[in-house]
């Protein structure tokens, strides 16, 4: 029988080598993940500071509705729990929230015009 094991040391290299190629996989998978929240943060940076220019509020209540119910329908199809692709979406949108809200702040502390 198969004992439990913390390490790797004495694991059959069959199921070690299987283990690597996992784990290289997981490995592209997690640097393609970082590359596209990289790419959707330097997007919603753009929106912050549009949306500051433009007195528009941080959130729109309305949009993430339709955010979450699209991500919902594609995690079903892809056979991902719908409860996670939620969670996993509303954690995003917080922290874009947090940093349009930074740049409004930061947008209302410039002067429009040069002090005399
Ligand atoms: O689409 C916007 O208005 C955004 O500010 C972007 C975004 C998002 O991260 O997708 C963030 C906050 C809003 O509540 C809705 C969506």
């Amino acid at each position: 029988m198969t004992t439990s094991n913390t390490g790797t040391g004495d694991v059959d290299p069959a199921v070690r080598a299987e283990l690597a190629r996992l784990r290289d996989s997981i490995d592209n998978i997690d640097a393609a993940v970082v590359h596209m929240l990289a790419e959707r943060f330097k997007c919603t940076q753009q929106v912050g500071h549009l949306k500051a220019a433009h007195q528009l509020p941080p959130a729109d209540p309305a949009r993430e509705a339709r955010q979450i119910a699209r991500l919902r329908a594609l995690a079903e199809n892809a056979k991902l729990d719908p409860a996670f692709a939620e969670k996993f979406l509303n954690f995003i949108i917080a922290e874009v929230i947090r940093h349009h809200e930074s740049i409004a702040g930061d947008t209302l502390d410039q002067p429009t015009s040069a002090p005399d």
